[in-house]
């Protein structure tokens, strides 16, 4: 293991503590500002994410967002392969995927221009922290390559961190939403 990869790790486990803490406390309707913000884009293609562990729940802003175009949800197709986007509608029959997270039943792929992208721990330039699969990081640059495309970290306030480390391969997020606030970056 390298040096970036053990502070990586570090700043991943502190993170993880500060993400429960904060959902164990959240009251429903965090998802207001991610509403907002989403209303100035109506009918854009757009992706977000089935919940796992102790993430922030954009479900609510999906449902909404589905009313007006294709919304979807990522799928892995394997290690080191760039995610794809499955269409996702409400109450859409639904599959566990690798990682206990929810995918359609049924594949139907689509390229998102904004993605609303799980995250462990952000910073104020743009910085994210995953998982550590790097499956958003292949993603974003896949996506990037070929048009405008609009990463929106969600997260709780509590997920701040003031400097992560940065790796060639990260991609940067366009925006940050809260609970608290909307961070344009
Ligand atoms: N809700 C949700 N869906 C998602 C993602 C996400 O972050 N959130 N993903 C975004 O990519 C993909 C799933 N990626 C994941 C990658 C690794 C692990 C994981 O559990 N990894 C191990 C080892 C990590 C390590 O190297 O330390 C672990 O945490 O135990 C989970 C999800 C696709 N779907
Ligand atoms: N475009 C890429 N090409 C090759 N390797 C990459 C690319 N993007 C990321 N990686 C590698 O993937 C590994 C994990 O990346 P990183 O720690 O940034 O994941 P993450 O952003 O935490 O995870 P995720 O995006 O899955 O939530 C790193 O070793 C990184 O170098």
């Amino acid at each position: 293991m390298n040096d970036l990869t053990a502070v990586k790790a570090e700043a991943r486990k502190a993170a993880f503590a500060r993400r429960k803490a904060a959902h164990e406390a959240a009251p429903p309707g965090e998802a207001g500002h991610l509403a907002e913000v989403l209303a100035g884009y109506r009918g854009v293609p757009l992706s977000a994410y089935m919940a796992i562990r102790t993430e922030i729940d954009p479900l609510p802003v999906m449902a909404e967002a589905a009313a007006h175009g294709p919304v979807g949800v990522p799928v892995i197709q394997r290690k080191g392969l760039p995610l794809k986007f499955s269409r996702w509608e409400p109450g859409c029959a639904l599959r566990e995927g690798p990682f206990g997270a929810m995918i359609p039943e049924t594949d139907d792929f689509f390229e998102p221009e904004i993605l609303i992208v799980p995250l462990v721990a952000f910073d104020r330039q743009g910085g994210r922290l995953g998982y550590g699969g790097g499956f958003y990081d292949r993603t974003l640059e896949l996506l990037r390559s070929k048009r405008a495309t609009l990463a929106i970290g969600f997260a709780y306030a509590a997920q701040e961190v003031e400097e992560l480390p940065l790796e060639p391969t990260d991609q940067p997020l366009d925006m940050v939403v809260t609970e608290r606030e909307v961070i344009s970056l």
